[in-house]
């Protein structure tokens, strides 16, 4: 059984949508966190996207199916085995569209309180993190923070917030992650998993 911890939320819809192409999985109790695979022998595990890397830490999971974000905030060093077409966006310094070029680089409101604290230190500049679980939009909105760190994808929650992007930092994806115990008898499950998903997925009603 290859037990695979897949971030849920936009990535597990984009994950079990690319495999299974919609047969089958909605048919799936919508609360249930372990999803089975009896025709792939593959037990699919649905932890906070956070938590994806401790579960392979954990040996709780043999893969996993995280955003690079995530593997950054953490310092995982688990290994990535490959880059998935899901979950693309950027992270980006972004700020109120009439200070653009004009702000004092202050206080940041972030869901990325490790990501954001190296890219100020690496900048010179001496900024107050504040973490926020989400909506960090509205941290600039209200007044709390100058600027935030955060993933645009679209962009329209900058614009529908007053905010525009100040600096590109670095593109994101989703990653295939191995768990660093992978036992060398699910390498074949793996490698079978990788060319599906290089296939697309296939069309499967067993979920
Ligand atoms: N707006 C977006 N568009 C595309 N990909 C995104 C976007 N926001 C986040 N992602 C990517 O998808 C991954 C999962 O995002 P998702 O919003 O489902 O979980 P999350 O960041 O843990 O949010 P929440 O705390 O709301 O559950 C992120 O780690 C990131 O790599
Ligand atoms: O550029 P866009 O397409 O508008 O996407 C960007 C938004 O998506 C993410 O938020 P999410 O929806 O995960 O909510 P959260 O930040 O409150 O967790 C991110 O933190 C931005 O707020």
């Amino acid at each position: 059984m290859l037990r695979i911890a897949l971030a849920k939320g936009r990535l597990q819809e984009d994950f079990l949508d690319l495999i299974y192409q919609n047969q089958g999985t909605m048919s799936q109790n919508k609360r249930s966190l372990r999803l089975t695979d009896r025709l792939r022998n593959w037990e699919i595990l649905l932890p906070k996207s956070q938590d994806v890397p401790q579960y392979l830490d954990m040996g709780m999971a043999d893969i996993g199916v995280v955003g690079k974000d995530v593997l950054l905030e953490c310092k995982s060093n688990l290994k990535e085995v490959m880059d998935l077409e899901l979950g693309r966006c950027k992270m980006v310094i972004a700020g109120p569209t009439e200070n653009k070029g004009k702000v004092k680089y202050k206080t940041v409101a972030t869901k990325y309180p490790n990501i954001a604290k190296d890219i100020f230190k690496n900048k010179g500049i001496d900024a107050e993190i504040i973490y926020l679980q989400g909506s960090v939009e509205l941290a600039v909105a209200t007044g709390i923070a100058d600027i935030i760190v955060d993933i645009v994808q679209t962009g329209r929650t900058l614009k529908e917030n007053g905010l525009v992007v100040y600096e590109e930092l670095f593109d994101i994806n989703a990653k295939l992650v191995v768990s660093n115990a992978i036992s060398s008898r699910k390498f074949a499950m793996i490698d079978s998993l990788i060319n599906e998903l290089q296939r697309g997925g296939e069309r499967c009603e067993y979920i």
